[in-house]
């Protein structure tokens, strides 16, 4: 009798099944982008600013997965920002959609087989550092993978050396020139006081944290916390990208027992779409200084 799970074909995609969605998202468009942007919730303003769209939805990708999130849209956009040819992903995958970790960050690997170099990522994330406010912005510098911690590592099933190698060190994850020049893009800005550097901490979700798991999760030393961008962040840099992270403060946890806040996904959209032209503006800045 085989053993259980000996089948490790299923975990994961292939090579070529990465290089065929590649392939077709190709097809859409002559741009050959080598900046990819992935949008948070709520976080898809700057695909306003894209010239000369073109749009590919997820869902005519032959194998890719939909987004099933309110404020994910669920496609891919070409064009260019300043210039730059881009690829944003309008939309992503969440582990507590109920697709397993391998899936959620696979389009960063079909983003690398487009020829993606940067990935530029964006997240809406609740503040634990108690200095931190809703409407924040947090360059990550560090992340906790609460979930690969536990097990569930994106990278976790059969290695093909093509993509990046079966042991990674993920120190280091966030490009420092890259977080640096985001804060000097934002201080020129004149919103120094809103820039702030942390880490992000991992959760499965979808519920949101209560109060004794905040406290334990603070305790770990992070300063925000969220349900994405980890495994995004560990491909990027599986698929040795340059990677950069960015949680919009949506709101503010609390350590206090019996507090009567509790928040909802519409508190974070509306935080979102408050921050969303701002967060646009600086993109169009930074966008600029990446080769
Ligand atoms: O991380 P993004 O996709 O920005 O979204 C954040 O907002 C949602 C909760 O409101 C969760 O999905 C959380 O991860
Ligand atoms: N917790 C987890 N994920 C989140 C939060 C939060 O408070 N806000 C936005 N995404």
């Amino acid at each position: 009798m085989a053993a259980i799970n000996s089948d490790l074909s299923v975990i994961g995609y292939t090579f070529e099944d990465i290089q065929a969605m590649a392939s077709e998202v190709l097809k859409h468009s002559t741009l050959r982008p080598k900046i990819g942007i992935i949008c948070g919730t709520g976080l898809d303003g700057i695909a306003e600013a894209v010239e000369n769209q073109t749009v590919v939805s997820y869902d005519s990708i032959p194998g890719f997965p939909v987004s099933t999130v309110k404020g994910h849209s669920g496609h891919f956009v070409f064009g260019t920002l300043q210039g730059k040819a881009v690829l944003l992903m309008r939309g992503r995958l969440h582990y507590y959609e109920g697709y397993p970790m391998w899936k959620v960050a696979m389009p960063v690997r079909v983003m690398k087989a487009v020829g993606i170099e940067t990935l530029l990522v964006t997240n809406a994330a609740g503040g634990l550092n108690p200095d931190y406010k809703t409407g924040d912005l947090m360059v990550i510098k560090d992340h906790i993978d609460l979930p690969g911690l536990t097990g569930e590592c994106v990278l976790i099933g059969k290695n093909d050396e093509r993509f990046g190698p079966r042991f990674l060190a993920t120190n280091g994850t966030y490009d420092k020139d890259l977080r640096q020049k985001f804060m000097e893009v934002v201080a020129e800005m004149g919103h120094a006081d809103i820039i702030k550097e942390g880490v992000y901490i991992m959760i499965g979700g979808p519920t949101f944290s209560s109060t004794a798991e905040v406290r334990v999760l603070r305790m770990f030393g992070a300063d925000a916390v969220g349900m994405s961008t980890v495994p995004e962040a560990v491909v990027g840099r599986h698929s040795s990208m340059r990677v950069f992270g960015v949680s919009l403060i949506t709101d503010m946890v609390d350590f206090e027992d019996g507090s009567q806040f509790q928040v909802t996904h519409d508190d974070v959209l509306k935080v979102a779409h408050q921050r969303a032209q701002l967060m646009k503006k600086m993109f169009l800045k930074f966008v600029q200084f990446i080769d």
